[in-house]
C-alpha cells in the first residue's frame, strides 16, 4: 500500500440458508435435532430451535469498497436488522476514512450505538464491518490478515469438532468432539440418564485419550450442571460448555468451584466486548473462554480480549467463525487450537463451515489447517448465493 487508501463505500447484504448464520440448516439436521435450550422448558419449543427462530436473522454481508474498488468483505449472523445498522448509522463513520483508521472507527460505532446497542445485533453487525475493514486492508496490502496481527506462532492450526458423531471426528483426525447436550432440566433425572448414555457409548467408541465435552447451549442452572459435570467426569469429560445464561456470570463463578478438577468449564460465545470477558475474567468464571469474532466485536475487540485472558491466564478459543477465527488463533500462544463446526447434516465428513456462501474457505484436513497467505481472509463470496440489499443510505 504506497498511499492512505480511503474508503468510497460501504455496502451491506442479507443471504438466507446457512452460512455464518449457520443454525439456519434444512429439516434433519444434527444441529436442530432436540438440541437443550434455556427454551426447553417450554415441550413445544424442545424438538426444535428453529421452532423458536434461532435461525430468524440470518446472514450479514458487508462489503467495503476502497478509492481504486479494491472491495473487502465478511459475513456474520444479523440479516436485515444488521444490513439497516450498518446502512442507515455505521457508514457515516467509514465513507471518507482511511482505511487504516480502524480503531477510531471501532470506537465510533460502539460508542454511537451504546443507547441500544453494547452486545448482541449490534455487536454482531460491528464485528461484521471490522472484519470487512480487515480484509479490505490485507487485500490492499497483499498481505493475510494473520500476518497484520503480528504473523503466525505456530505452522498449523489443530482443530477439535462440534457435532454429533464424536467418532467420526476421530477417524477424521481431530483431537476430540463436542457432543450437542440433549436434555436439560425439565428432562429430570431420565434426560440426565440419557445425557450420560451417550457419553458413555461415545467414550467407548473413541477410547480413553481423545477429548469428549459436552455443549449445553446455555440450558442448565448451577445445581444440574454440577451434577451433569460430576457424573460427566466418570467418562473423561473435558469440559463442560455454556451450561448457563451469558448473564449468570456468579453462577458461573460457582460452577468453576464445584466441577470435579479435572473437567474445565468453559463460556463466551454469546459475550462481547473487553467488558464482558473481563466479568468473566475477573471472576474466575472460566478456564476458557470462546468469544466469537464475528459477534464479541471483531478482530479489533479480540486482540483486546485475548490480551486480558492472557495476563489472566486463560486460553482463548474462539468459538466457529471459520477463517475469521483461523487468521487470529493462528497468531497467539493462548488459543492453542481451535473449533471446526461440523456442517454436514449428519456430522460425519467436514464441509466448510460458512457452505455455500464461500468460495476458497479452507477446512482441515486429518484435524489440522496450515492457512493460506492469500491477501486478506483469503475467501470470495460465491458468486451463484443470491444476497439482498434491502436497505440503501
Ligand atoms: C452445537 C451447539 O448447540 C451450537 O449450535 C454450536 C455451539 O455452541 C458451538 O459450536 O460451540
Ligand atoms: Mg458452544
Amino acid at each position: 500500500m504506497t498511499r492512505a487508501h480511503t474508503i468510497k463505500a460501504v455496502r451491506a447484504y442479507t443471504v438466507t440458508g446457512g452460512g455464518a448464520d449457520y443454525h439456519d440448516q434444512s429439516s434433519g439436521h444434527w444441529i436442530d435435532d432436540h438440541i437443550a435450550t434455556p427454551m426447553s422448558v417450554y415441550p413445544q419449543y424442545a424438538q426444535s430451535r428453529q421452532s423458536f427462530g434461532i435461525n430468524v436473522l440470518g446472514t450479514l454481508m458487508v462489503e467495503i469498497e476502497a478509492d481504486d474498488g479494491t472491495i473487502g468483505f465478511a459475513v456474520s449472523t444479523g440479516g436485515e436488522l444488521g444490513a439497516w445498522i450498518v446502512e442507515k448509522h455505521l457508514a457515516r463513520f467509514l465513507e471518507g476514512a482511511a482505511v487504516t483508521d480502524i480503531e477510531r472507527i471501532w470506537d465510533q460505532m460502539y460508542k454511537s450505538t451504546l443507547f441500544y446497542g453494547r452486545r448482541g445485533i449490534v455487536l454482531n453487525t460491528i464485528s461484521a464491518v471490522d472484519l470487512a475493514l480487515y480484509d479490505l486492508l490485507g487485500r490492499l496490502r497483499q498481505e493475510p490478515v494473520y500476518a497484520l496481527l503480528g504473523g503466525p506462532v505456530r505452522d498449523e492450526l489443530t482443530f477439535y469438532a462440534t457435532g454429533a458423531r464424536p467418532d467420526k471426528a476421530k477417524e477424521l483426525g481431530f483431537i476430540g468432539g463436542k457432543l450437542p447436550l440433549h436434555y436439560g432440566p425439565a428432562d429430570g433425572e431420565e434426560g440426565m440418564l440419557k445425557n450420560l448414555e451417550l457419553l458413555a457409548d461415545m467414550r467407548s467408541t473413541v477410547g480413553e485419550n481423545f477429548w469428549l465435552m459436552y455443549d449445553c447451549w446455555m440450558s442448565l442452572d448451577l445445581d444440574y450442571a454440577t451434577r451433569l459435570a460430576h457424573r460427566a467426569s466418570e467418562y473423561g469429560l473435558k469440559w463442560i460448555e455454556e451450561a448457563l445464561i451469558p448473564d449468570d456470570y456468579w453462577g458461573y463463578q460457582k460452577l468453576k468451584q464445584a466441577v470435579p478438577k479435572d473437567v474445565l468449564v468453559t463460556t463466551g460465545e454469546h459475550e462481547a466486548t473487553r467488558w464482558g470477558f473481563r466479568q468473566l475474567l475477573e471472576m474466575n468464571a472460566a478456564d476458557i473462554i470462546q468469544p466469537d469474532v464475528g459477534w464479541c466485536g471483531g478482530i479489533t475487540e479480540l486482540i483486546k480480549i485475548s490480551a486480558l485472558a492472557d495476563a489472566h491466564g486463560a486460553m482463548v478459543v474462539p468459538h466457529g467463525s471459520s477463517v475469521y477465527s483461523y487468521h487470529f488463533v493462528i497468531t497467539r500462544t493462548n488459543s492453542p487450537f481451535a473449533e471446526f463446526l461440523m456442517m454436514h447434516p449428519t456430522a460425519e465428513e467436514v464441509v466448510p463451515m460458512f457452505s455455500p456462501m464461500l468460495l476458497n474457505e479452507p477446512v482441515p484436513h486429518n484435524g489440522k489447517l496450515k492457512l493460506p497467505d492469500t491477501p486478506g481472509f483469503g475467501v470470495e463470496f460465491n458468486p451463484e448465493v443470491e444476497r439482498q440489499r434491502p436497505f440503501m443510505h
